[in-house]
């Protein structure tokens, strides 16, 4: 049976949900997809940090409380954060990366994955910054070293869409998309149309896991811009920066914007799009916009997120699902590891 020996960089809502899965599903694992996962390491800026390279506990890491420097209280733990002493010491075969997005330069996850990809250490990871700011960088890193870099919980979540798209989609010519891409943002109008307003709609999605740490890169729309960037540039071929897009989100909407879209049989979404133009180049935004009812996106509310994609073989093909949430996204991060999984057997035979 193969053991993946994991690091988590970061242990906010996602990893300690991956920590859980680990302590209720490897069992499971062990049967459906042949491996089985062992935290061996686990640092975070604010709980401290915590090796075991015989395999930590998950059930106690997932017991231990959100308070500063928390993880003092485990057997060889510290209250002082050590990234790069877990990435690079701790045995790790794989680091699950999942620290705040930046979306200005990716640091520091950059740097975290930079390390641990240096020493042929694969990396899974739920950041936008590093996918949309430096992929290219370190996928080239990635295959000099023979390590992984995968992100599939950069967009969308758990739900498959960038490696459906580049496995399944392949040679039917995509030559665009349009999504809901933001799980907090749908909640938030979602909530305001059965007459929550904006900020307890805002704190509940918070509450359930949906935010980002500074919930303005939702509302604003910056989370979706770095969505749709790594969407063009994986799956259409572009190289755009987050500058390239035009961005608006929603805080400007209205209670009343959203009665009076009702009464018009509408309702307000946030849209990332991008297509590619007739001269080759790719042009991607992000705006609210008005959509009929009778527009598959227009049904699609809460955290659930939905991305079209416009191909000339089957034209439009649509993936619906989780948007956000904390499981969810673990599940992003074993997707991952299935599919370096997977290319390890495919590579042994
Ligand atoms: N929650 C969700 O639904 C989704 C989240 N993501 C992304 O996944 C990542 C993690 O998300 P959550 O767990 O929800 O966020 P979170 O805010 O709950 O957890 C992030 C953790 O990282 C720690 N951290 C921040 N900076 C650090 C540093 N320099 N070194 C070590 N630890 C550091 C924080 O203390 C915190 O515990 C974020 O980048 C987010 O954008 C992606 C898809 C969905
Ligand atoms: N804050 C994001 C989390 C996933 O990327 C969202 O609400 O979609």
């Amino acid at each position: 049976m193969t053991e993946y020996k994991i690091a988590l960089l970061g242990f906010g809502g996602v990893n300690r949900a991956l920590a859980q899965l680990v302590a209720e599903k490897n069992e499971l694992w062990a049967e459906e997809l042949g491996f089985t996962l062992k935290i061996v390491g686990v640092s975070d800026i604010f709980l401290g940090s915590v090796i075991g390279k015989d395999g930590l506990d998950p059930k106690k890491l997932v017991a231990v409380p959100a308070a500063k420097g928390a993880f003092s209280a485990l057997e060889n733990g510290s209250a002082e954060p050590a990234n790069e002493t877990v990435i690079r010491f701790s045995g790790a075969d794989i680091v699950a990366e999942a620290t705040f997005t930046n979306p200005v330069d990716g640091e520091p996850a950059t740097t975290f994955c930079r390390w641990a990809l240096e020493k042929g250490i694969s990396v899974v990871t739920t950041n936008k910054g590093p996918v949309a700011l430096h992929a290219a960088a370190l996928k080239k890193l990635a295959t000099s070293t023979g390590a992984a870099f995968e992100f599939e919980g950069a967009v969308m979540s758990g739900t498959p869409v960038i490696r459906m798209a580049q496995e399944t989609l392949a040679g039917s010519e995509i030559t665009g998309f349009k999504g809901i891409l933001n799980g907090t943002s749908n909640f938030i109008l979602s909530s305001m149309q059965a007459g929550l307003d904006f900020s307890n709609a805002l704190a509940k999605a918070q509450d359930l896991g949906y935010a980002e740490a500074d919930p303005t890169a939702d509302v604003e729309g910056h989370d979706v811009r770095l969505k749709v960037v790594i969407l063009a540039n994986e799956l259409l071929g572009a190289k755009l920066t987050p500058n390239d897009v035009c961005c608006e989100g929603i805080s400007k909407i209205t209670a009343e914007d959203i009665q009076s879209a009702a009464r018009a049989d509408s309702r307000w979404k946030l849209i990332g799009s991008a297509q590619r133009t007739p001269s080759g180049t790719v042009t991607a935004s992000v705006s609210p916009q008005l959509l009929p009812n009778t527009d598959a996106l227009a049904g699609v509310s809460g955290a659930t997120n939905a991305v079209s994609f416009e191909t000339n073989l089957l034209g439009p093909v649509t993936v619906v699902g989780a948007g956000a949430g904390r499981i969810e996204t673990a599940y992003a991060l074993l997707s991952d590891i299935i599919s370096i999984h997977k290319n390890k057997i495919k590579q042994a035979i």
